[in-house]
């Protein structure tokens, strides 16, 4: 204590400072708080400090590099430090994984040491959406996970396609009628959700028109089936997704948990008993959206035919005839992962159909391809069905892959250590956050030589540059036991529309679009002001 004294004299300067105890104990006190701070601060960059990364700013971290760049700020900075560096979302650190090899160790070959997600923290915020598939963790992940693949058999994704395709006939009969340019990607949200919602609730949406598709599907729900309650379960449900932001625009709680996760708990407590804040809708919003989920639940289990076309009636059923075990699928997490098969399914489909239809109407050579393979099919009124879909139109699933690549809607998809693990050369501890950015591999021009163009023939089984490419450079699903369950479903629903769309119509970019199109990035990429098109119909 008399050294600490002595160098605060000699280092203040001040001859005669004697300070009494409950000075000292100030002082320690507040250097003490300061030193409990910078280690809450800087714990979790210290475990990783070795990977290499620019410099943080503190608290915020790299969070200004991402407003500077946008979506291409992996990109840049893979350039700078490599394969393998740290990024910064406030105080956490992310090691981000933007190489195809290392992508494979960390998806596949470490799997076991890396098997779930971390939790960000506009998902921290959201109770409803941290019970789903997707963020669940070990042994309920995978008891979880086994019970919905099972749902996917191929019998049953193949049954599912006369539903499809009277949604996606409904929803594009008369395109052409308007003498506007059309905002092609409100269509496919509407499309992708009324899929999803039927295909996961039995329900229609009905936001995608038309009587006829009201009829021609089966309304399981009453109560759903009225417009007004189902329109406000759906606006509830896109505010509620489209509050899920990366960045510093999303809600105060959410802001405070990018800079200081600790505190965002007890703020999110107190900011969401205030009226008007953002915090105190987003409530709202996931309450309403809650209850109305688990009204849809237990609805269901009360029915004693409740078929099998649906999620949401395939997982009860599975449930009582004692496949999954009660204890994992109780009704919160039942209500979580029908919910999360809507938030999964519509935003991510809908983006995928949209950016292709803009590509291709910006290349016309490629549109010319597509039409003949299309045509080539057989009469327009021929429905493909699900083998079809997969072997006889290759060069769409081409186009479709390129698309993909081009504008990837999951650009980072996010891991977590469970135990200490060695990675590209890093010794990473347990509970390091992992990211693999998808998005810098797909544009990596090693493996996509001049990664600007959109070339679907890159992708052409013969082509040398298909034959040479690392086979985990374009995983727009994600890779290994984590990967999307619903891949097929949404590439079924993706050819059926383009083969729809492209027998009755051509499209052009309207004059009313931004060039280069602006893209915005929350949870998954979407589009700042919508892809709008002109429409022409194919005699
Ligand atoms: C074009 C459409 C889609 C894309 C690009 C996409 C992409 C992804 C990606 C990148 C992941 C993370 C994978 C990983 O960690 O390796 C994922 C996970 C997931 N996706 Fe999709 N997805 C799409 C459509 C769908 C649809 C239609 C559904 C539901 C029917 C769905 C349900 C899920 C679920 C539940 C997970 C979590 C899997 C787990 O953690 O075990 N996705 N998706």
């Amino acid at each position: 204590m008399a050294l600490f004294y002595e160098t605060l004299r000699s280092s203040v300067g001040i001859e005669g400072f004697y300070p009494n105890i409950s000075t000292a104990s100030t002082i320690f006190t507040v250097l003490a708080m300061v030193a409990g701070v910078l280690g809450y601060l800087y714990r979790p960059y210290w475990g990783v400090r070795r990977v290499p990364g620019p410099p943080a700013v503190p608290l915020v971290g790299h969070l200004p590099l991402m407003a500077k760049y946008g979506p291409d700020v992996f990109s840049v900075l893979a350039k700078q430090y490599g394969p393998i560096f740290r990024f910064h979302m406030g105080r956490q650190p992310l090691i981000i994984v933007a190489d195809p090899e290392l992508c494979k160790e960390v998806g596949i070959k470490k799997f076991k040491d890396i098997p779930n997600r971390s939790i960000p923290s506009p998902i921290a915020a959201s109770p409803l959406h941290q019970k789903g598939l997707f963020f669940t963790r070990d042994s309920r992940w995978s008891t979880m996970r086994n019970a919905i693949l099972s749902v996917y058999q191929p019998s049953h994704l193949a049954s599912l396609v006369p539903t499809m395709q009277a949604y996606i006939e409904s929803a594009t009969e008369n395109l052409h009628s308007s003498k506007e340019d059309i905002t092609f990607s409100n269509l496919s949200l509407r499309l992708a959700t009324d899929v999803i919602g039927q295909a996961a609730f039995g329900v229609n949406f009905g936001l995608s028109k038309s009587q006829s598709i009201s009829e021609s599907i089966r309304t399981t729900d009453n109560q759903c089936s009225q417009n007004d309650e189902v329109s406000d379960f759906i606006n509830q449900h896109i505010y509620s997704t489209t509050q899920l932001k990366m960045d510093l625009s999303g809600s105060l709680s959410i802001i405070i948990g990018l800079l200081v996760p600790i505190l965002q708990e007890p703020f999110r407590q107190i900011l969401k008993r205030i009226p008007g804040t953002m915090d105190w809708k987003v409530d709202r919003t996931n309450k309403k959206l809650s209850g109305r989920l688990d009204e849809i639940v237990s609805n269901r289990m009360k029915e004693n035919n409740r078929g099998s076309k649906d999620f949401l009636s395939q997982i009860l059923s599975a449930r009582e005839s004692e496949n999954v075990a009660k204890n994992v699928f109780t009704p919160d997490y039942i209500s979580a992962v029908t919910y999360e098969h809507l938030l999964a399914g519509s935003a991510t489909t809908a983006f995928t159909l949209s950016s292709i239809v803009y590509l291709v109407a910006g290349h016309p050579e490629v549109e010319k391809k597509l039409l003949a393979e299309i045509d080539g099919f057989g009469p327009h009124g021929l429905v493909p069905t699900a083998y079809d879909l997969q072997h006889k139109f290759p060069y769409l699933d081409q186009a479709i892959k390129e698309a993909m690549r081009f504008y990837i809607v999951s650009p980072l998809v996010a891991r977590e250590t469970s135990k200490e693990v060695e990675i590209g050369g890093y010794l990473l501890p347990k509970g390091t956050w992992v990211w693999l950015a998808l998005g810098v591999l797909a544009k990596d021009p090693k493996n996509f030589p001049e990664p600007d163009k959109f070339k679907p023939e890159r992708f052409d089984p013969n082509c040398e540059e298909e034959e040479r490419r690392h086979p985990y450079a374009l995983i727009p699903f994600g890779i290994g036991p984590r990967a999307c369950v619903g891949q097929k479903f949404s590439l079924q629903e993706i050819k059926l529309s383009l083969i729809q769309l492209y027998r009755k119509y051509t499209f052009r970019h309207s004059s009313n679009m931004e060039k280069p199109l602006e893209l915005e990035f929350g949870i998954v990429l979407n589009f700042k002001r919508g892809v709008k098109l002109r429409v022409t119909k194919r005699t």
